[in-house]
């Protein structure tokens, strides 16, 4: 199969969980209606963004009712559900930032934990430091389809060529990040990082972020898109709630790549890639 249509859920986040979780599961069954064979939600769908609600809201992976849920889901729907992130109560009392992917059939196919954590600081304008409560993940994830195979980010792994870059060696055909920029690096950087991994790499990018909600403590971007391997934006959203979608073709991806053939002119006498550790199933499994 050469194409699929891939959804963007872009989710009004709150301070209940149990509310996050039924918009969730509404908006998850509408984009399977709407004819979405891989549906996706942002970073943080299930908490407010912040470290202060991590430890508050972290549960196990696989073994948590947010991971339940989304194995229920993608398998009522019979989609591949790229389960956005949650807060992860992980082993030895260590949270993550972690997506869980799941195949239509409800298995769990992968899991990724953000290998990049986000600490800035920009003067006057933002400051965050998630590694003040959370752990970095030390995998590279990736999944694989009856349409491609596809690697998983999380938000600020966006910012990495080389994550990209290693996925595309591995033969991804699409990125997918769950991301929620902000107010500041959400206008300057968000689209230019995805048509830059595009084009790099020629493969499609799609980020899934949470919709801007005004009062809430981190206040996103919104926007999610979808990014063609030309580096064409070919779908995006505003910043409120609502489903966006990617008709992705693989063909097309092809013909780009055969036009202007970036793997052959490589020069890799002149620089290394390093091999490295993806997991393609729950984290403990890495191969
Ligand atoms: O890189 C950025 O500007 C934002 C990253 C972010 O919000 C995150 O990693 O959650």
């Amino acid at each position: 199969m050469t194409s699929f249509r891939l959804a963007m859920i872009q989710l009004a986040v709150t301070a209940s969980k149990a509310d996050n979780l039924k918009n969730a599961f509404l908006k998850i069954k509408e984009a399977a209606n709407a004819g979405a064979q891989i549906v996706a939600l942002p970073e943080c769908f299930n908490s407010p963004y912040g470290v202060d609600y991590f430890p508050e809201y972290a549960e196990p992976v696989p073994n948590g009712e947010t991971s339940r849920r989304l194995s229920e889901w993608s398998r009522e729907n019979k989609v591949y559900l790229v389960g956005g992130s949650i807060p992860e109560s992980g082993e030895n009392g260590k949270l993550y930032n972690t997506c869980t992917i799941w195949s239509p059939n409800g298995d769990l196919l992968g899991s990724h934990r953000k290998v990049h954590l986000f600490d800035i600081d920009i003067p006057g304008k933002i400051s965050f430091q998630e590694s003040k409560v959370l752990s970095s993940g030390q995998h590279l994830t990736t999944f694989d389809t009856e349409f491609c195979r596809i690697g998983v980010g999380i938000c600020y792994d966006l910012r990495f060529a080389e994550m990209a870059q290693l996925y595309r060696e591995k033969g991804c055909q699409l990125l997918i990040y769950p991301g929620a920029f902000n107010m500041t690096t959400g206008p300057a950087h968000w689209k230019l990082l995805q048509q830059a991994r595009a084009i790099d790499n020629q493969l499609y990018v799609a980020s899934v972020s949470p919709a801007r909600v005004e009062q809430a403590p981190y206040v996103a971007w919104g926007h999610s898109l979808a990014v063609n391997p030309w580096g064409k934006i070919i779908t995006e959203a505003e910043e409120t709630e609502t489903i966006v979608y990617a008709d992705i073709d693989l063909k097309y991806l092809q013909e780009i790549r055969e036009q202007i053939p970036l793997t052959k002119q490589r020069r890799r006498d002149m620089y290394e890639i390093k091999e490295p550790i993806i997991t393609a199933a729950a984290p403990s499994v890495v191969i």
